[in-house]
């Protein structure tokens, strides 16, 4: 069982990870509002969309009083308030688009983002963990967790798509809850070598990433790509691999230097890393070292719980050491449910980014197209043309990473666990290579 034996006495529980029965990695509840004293953020963080529509942003974070952050006493508060810093920073970067970018974030806000940020041992800019897991409430606090019935607390400038991009993500995350707890039957199966434990356990995980593609699909619905390609990306994007911020970001009063974070992407979502580890998909080179610091970008305690998984004895091991049919198949159908959600991702991205990124450079080129997608497509960051809002190389990357997970498999796949494409897929990626990707 190779060299990864450590932990295997402690008993792992979710509670300790700060990770909820109920919803996983998501925070529960979130804070809606700060105490009084915060008043000056949180009105300019509620009116960030029109704000940054008037121009007038970067102005009203100039007059902003420079605010003390121990009033901030919770771990909701802190949260509630890395949010709303996260959200003003990003308007403040990005209010003109690519070409007037700034070179300082003023004091005002870099002061208190970089406190509250070194309290929550999080990077001081916007991340997934903000954006997706501590911006919602509940209309209906009784109704369900739907997206009919969830609205976000902060946004950014793209109307109902921001609002559909951060919710249908939330409603993956929570797809994934059963098979987080799941994990943990996984690995005491391993541990007190219960092969119908483990056997279970996976069968929920596999359940588990079905039901997390089920909820994706609902992007197609509630996002309209041209708005996320043309107005919401740029917003997301950090100051690390951007060639349109090569120098980074000063802090204003932290340090001169200026500082390099990658944008918010849901590569900082900690759910994908822990499936990765509990069955063994090994990323390597840049890819691995590009996930790997995706993990400085989630909550501590998340990314502890991620490598405590992975320090425990490998389940892929186990599987070929017990040679149990039923448990073999069942391994193999999760590793192929994991490959699927990951084609799946493959053509969302094909649909909201390289379709749009090919429109763009077509239009550019050709300076014809109706008036409403020139507009969008013009605002368009070309930077992130090729790139993610994390700083990746987009395509290459995310196959690469598929096909490490497709590596995972015992049998390679040989016999019926094959991944056949989604019909939608096929057409988008014809639609794709007609419009002639490079
Ligand atoms: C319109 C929707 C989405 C788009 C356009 C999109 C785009 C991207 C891009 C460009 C990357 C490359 C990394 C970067 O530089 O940011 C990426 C990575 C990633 N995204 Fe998404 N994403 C979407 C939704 C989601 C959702 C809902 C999830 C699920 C939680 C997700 C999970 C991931 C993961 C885990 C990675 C890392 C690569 C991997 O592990 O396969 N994405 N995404």
């Amino acid at each position: 069982m190779g060299t990864k034996v450590k932990n295997t006495e402690i008993p792992l529980s979710l509670e300790q990870f700060h990770i909820s029965e109920d919803y996983g990695f998501i925070l529960p509840e979130p804070l809606v509002d700060l105490p009084v004293y915060y008043k000056p953020w949180m009105d300019i963080a509620r009116n960030v969309p029109e704000l940054i529509s008037s121009h007038s942003l970067r102005l009203r974070i100039h007059d902003m009083a420079l605010l003390e952050t121990h009033l901030l006493r919770t771990h909701r508060e802190l949260r509630l308030a890395h949010l709303a810093l996260s959200i003003m920073t990003m308007g403040y970067v990005w209010q003109e688009g690519e070409r007037e970018t700034v070179k300082v974030l003023p004091r005002s806000l870099s002061l208190p983002f970089c406190e509250v940020s070194q309290r929550l041992g999080l990077p001081p800019i916007l991340i997934h963990a903000d954006t997706v897991l501590a911006n919602w409430k509940k209309r209906d606090p009784d109704g369900p967790f739907s997206l009919e019935n969830l609205e976000l607390l902060l946004t950014l400038p793209g109307g109902g798509s921001v609002r559909g991009f951060f919710l249908v993500t939330l409603l993956v995350e929570l797809a994934a809850v059963p098979g987080l707890k799941s994990i943990l039957d996984v690995i005491n199966g391993v541990q007190y070598n219960d092969v119908a434990m483990v056997t279970k356990a996976l069968d929920v995980v596999s359940q588990a990433i079905d039901s997390m593609k089920q909820a994706f699909k609902l992007m197609h619905e509630y996002v309209d790509p041209s708005i996320f390609y043309g107005i919401m990306r740029i917003y997301l994007s950090g100051w690390k691999d951007n060639p349109s911020m090569p120098e980074g970001l000063i802090y204003e009063g932290v340090q001169e230097k200026p500082m390099e974070f990658s944008g918010g992407s849901a590569a900082q979502s900690s759910i994908l890393h822990c499936f990765d580890e509990l069955l063994g998909v090994q990323h390597e080179g840049s890819n691995g070292d590009f996930l790997k610091r995706m993990r400085d970008y989630m909550p501590l305690s998340h990314k502890q719980f991620i490598e405590n998984v992975s320090s425990r004895p490998s389940l892929r091991s186990f599987v070929l050491q017990q040679a149990d049919e039923r448990l073999t198949h069942t391994f193999e159908h999760c590793v192929a449910r994991l490959v699927d959600f990951r084609n799946y991702h493959i053509n969302i991205v094909t649909r909201y980014i390289t379709i749009p990124a090919s429109r763009a450079k077509q239009l550019r080129a050709n300076k014809q197209g109706l008036a409403e997608e020139l507009d969008a497509i013009r605002s368009a960051p070309k930077a992130l043309e090729e790139r993610g809002t994390g700083g990746s190389g987009i395509m290459t990357f995310l196959k690469t990473v598929r096909d490490e997970t497709k590596d995972t498999s015992i049998s390679q796949c040989t016999n019926g666990n094959q991944v056949s494409p989604d019909p939608s897929i096929t057409e988008i990626q014809k639609a794709a290579s007609e419009l002639t990707i490079e």
